[in-house]
């Protein structure tokens, strides 16, 4: 039976980032794709202009429709913008949610533009993140989410190790934000698992970590462990960037390509 994924996250105009990507990876990756849109934003791949937060009544009505009828295989959020969402969406999920959830902590985005308030900062580590299969932060959230600057793949580790302290099942410490390479870290409590990526050089990343973390919640709706559905999350994101790097959408920091999946091989991604 086809698996069914959710993304709890805010809308990108521009279709790059957001649920828009997370709709196009869950699609790409032969799943169902499911939404709940915590927030519009006005934006395309030069910035964000307008965001306006979804009701609580309204987010809460989304969830309950959906698991009414859809129980999904592995869930995701996204973009979640103010504490109150914060605390809805994790209200929510500890009582109705059974599968895997993937915490993708979105603080600010590609551009610039802050799309969380500070305020919410508190309810994640106490909310939401306690509830997470794996929680995939980049270094600036990493480093909000620790307490501590990050320099060095040392300093990733050891962010990993303080943020296992907040009660995740997993933490995944993306390195796009570093000059050199791109290698992600993920720490399940016991054994670090270092994921090494070449950085491609192009400025099209325009939803890098939301097509991360919905990949992630596909391999881990087909049940693959948490360190294998990394290494295939990566894989296909590597992929889509690369296709970025060629085919610009925009005239700023491009969205990745999902395109470069369709027609391939199945068989071989795994
Ligand atoms: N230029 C690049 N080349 C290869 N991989 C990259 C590049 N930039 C980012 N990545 C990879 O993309 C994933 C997302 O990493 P990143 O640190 O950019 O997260 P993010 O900041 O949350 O993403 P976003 O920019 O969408 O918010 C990681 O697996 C990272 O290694
Ligand atoms: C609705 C929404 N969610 C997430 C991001 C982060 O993605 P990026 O850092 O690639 O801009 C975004 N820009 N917009």
């Amino acid at each position: 039976m086809i698996k069914k994924c959710l993304t709890i996250a805010g809308s990108d105009s521009s279709g790059g980032a957001g649920v828009q990507a997370d709709l196009k990876t869950f699609s790409a990756l032969g799943t169902y794709g499911m939404s709940c849109i915590s927030a519009l934003t006005a934006q395309n791949t030069q910035g964000v202009d307008k965001v306006e937060n979804v009701s609580q009544a309204m987010i809460r009505g989304q969830l309950a429709a959906i698991y009414s009828d859809i129980v999904p295989d592995a869930v995701k959020t996204g973009m979640l913008s103010c504490r109150e969402t914060v605390e809805t969406v994790a209200g929510f999920l500890e009582s109705h949610n059974q599968a895997p959830l993937v915490v993708d902590p979105v603080m600010v985005a590609t551009t610039g533009a802050r799309l969380l308030d500070e305020e919410a900062i508190i309810s994640y580590k106490e909310r939401l993140i306690p509830l997470a299969t794996l929680v995939t932060p980049n270094i600036p959230e990493a480093e909000v989410l620790s307490g501590m600057a990050i320099h060095t793949e040392e300093d990733m580790k050891q962010a990993a190790e303080k943020i296992m302290g907040l009660g995740p099942k997993a933490v995944l410490i993306k390195g796009g934000h570093k000059v050199h390479d791109a290698t992600d870290f993920l720490y399940d409590g016991e054994t670090f698992h270092v994921f090494r990526g070449e950085k491609i050089d192009t400025e099209n990343t325009h939803g890098t970590g939301c097509t991360l973390s919905s990949a992630l919640a596909v391999y881990l709706a087909q049940g693959y462990s948490v360190v294998r559905a990394a290494a295939l999350a990566k894989k296909y994101l590597t992929g889509a960037i690369r296709k970025a790097a060629v085919e610009k959408v925009g005239h700023g920091h491009g969205p990745v390509s999902h395109f470069w999946f369709y027609g391939n091989d199945w068989g071989k991604m795994k």
